[in-house]
């Protein structure tokens, strides 16, 4: 059985991010840069007063002093004229500093009656002046290629005069669930069956992982059905299969993908949920086989497929980040499965996150796994330890999953 990060590092690499869209600002958000973006003009344009007040001469502007008011420079009207030697001109914030003027006297700080001005402290030279292209100059490039874009990104590719972005379209995601058992939410749901919750979590999980989810109709547990969905799979950056991953004779996955011309890149990760993972590639797509087990499937989307959704994207497909949190409990010895715990994280007295495992961690129970907070990883072959000890854990909420 492959090791997870080997098993990661070879998903991570198999795959090649989309080609690039242009998208308005307002899409922008949360894309990935498929280009540099590079200011379209110098911010500020001119030397600009940061305060409302007065440009002046700071060789004039001493306390006490009074300076002849000689015009207006409010943001958006420069003043065109020059300040003189004993002269000043009304400013506001974002207001073009006028020619001869070096420093701006706060409205504060001075008193205005009839045409004058009275300095009531002393200004110093280059106080409250932004310099031309203090923020950025026009052609320097203020956004890389590679970056998911925040709110933050988005105002300064605005400011920066961008209408456009050249982002990395959405990864277009095939989701399939297999099972003669399974039915839709809402559906009958014949003798023995389940309702299929997989395809619904790994649509949402898609969609908040910056993908575009394709759920697919369900195929029973039939090579031919599996089959003819998946003759579809060219449509799809990467199809996602859910069911039918394990050795019993109706895990007909690989089987029924076979015969469109399957190629299997690996099958079995020492990995708990998750074990029967599948990786391979139909034609130029590729194809992640999820186990059936619902939390085993999320698991995985979670080790997996959000990392994968990343590289499709244009991000360098990371793990999920991972914190040191306090154990709650006491944790046995690891077998060589890697192993991940739902767990409910709390904040004890010192302020530090205290992670506790539920009792029970079968991989069936999708209520455990939507209560948990956190995934607490035990590496194989990890040591027992006390309640109290120091444990990694991925926290879900950070995913936004
Ligand atoms: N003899 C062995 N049996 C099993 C092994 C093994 O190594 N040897 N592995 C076990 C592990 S671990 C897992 S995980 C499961 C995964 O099996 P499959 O991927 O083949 O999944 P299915 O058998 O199709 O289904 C398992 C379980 O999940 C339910 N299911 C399936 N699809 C959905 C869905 N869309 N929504 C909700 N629930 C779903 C299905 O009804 C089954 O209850 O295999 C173990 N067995
Ligand atoms: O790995 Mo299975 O995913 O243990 O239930």
């Amino acid at each position: 059985m492959l090791p997870v990060e080997e098993a990661r590092a070879r998903i991570i690499a198999a795959l090649t991010p989309t080609a690039a869209e242009t998208v308005t600002l307002a899409e922008g958000a949360g894309r990935v840069l498929a280009r540099p973006v590079a200011a379209r003009l110098t911010q500020p344009p001119a030397d600009v007063s940061a305060m409302d007040g007065y440009a002046v001469r700071a060789a004039d502007a001493v306390e006490g002093a009074s300076l002849a008011l000689i015009g207006a420079a409010p943001a958006g009207r420069p003043f065109e004229g020059t300040v003189g030697s004993g002269q000043a001109v009304r400013i506001f914030t974002g207001g073009f500093v006028p020619d001869g003027a070096d420093a701006i006297l706060l409205q504060e700080d001075a008193t205005a009656s009839g045409g004058s001005v009275r300095v009531n402290e002393t200004v110093k030279a280059g106080r409250h002046i932004r310099r031309r292209g203090l923020d950025f100059s026009e052609g320097s490039e203020v956004l890389p290629a590679g970056r998911k874009l925040t709110a933050r990104d988005i105002g300064l590719a605005a400011a920066a005069n961008n209408p456009w972005l050249a982002v990395h379209r959405r990864p277009r995601i095939g989701i399939l669930a297999t099972g003669d058992e399974i039915a839709l939410p809402g559906d009958p749901i014949p003798p023995g069956g389940i309702v299929s919750s997989n395809a619904h979590a790994l649509a949402a999980l898609v969609r908040v992982s910056g993908g575009d989810p394709v759920v697919l109709p369900i195929a029973p547990d039939d090579t031919a059905a599996i089959a003819e969905v998946a003759a579809t799979a060219h449509a799809f950056d990467m199809l996602v299969t859910t069911g039918g991953a394990s050795v019993g004779e109706h895990d007909l996955i690989q089987s029924a993908l076979g015969g469109e011309g399957f190629e299997l890149g690996f099958w079995k990760i020492a990995m708990r949920p998750g074990k029967p993972l599948i990786w391979g590639r139909l034609g130029r797509t590729p194809v992640l086989g999820l186990p059936g087990n619902p939390v085993s499937a999320l698991v995985c989307a979670v080790v997996f497929l959000i990392p994968a959704l990343g590289k499709l994207s244009g991000l360098p497909g990371a793990p999920a980040p991972t914190r040191r949190v306090i154990s709650g409990v006491a944790l046995v010895e690891n077998d060589k499965r890697a192993d991940h715990l739902r767990a409910i994280l709390a904040v004890d007295a010192a302020g530090r996150m205290v992670a506790t495992p539920a009792a029970t961690q079968d991989s069936s129970m999708l209520a455990t796994l939507a209560r948990a907070d956190a995934l607490v990883l035990r590496a194989p072959y990890a040591p027992a330890v006390e309640a109290g000890a120091e444990v990694e854990a991925i926290l879900l909420g950070e995913l936004g999953v």
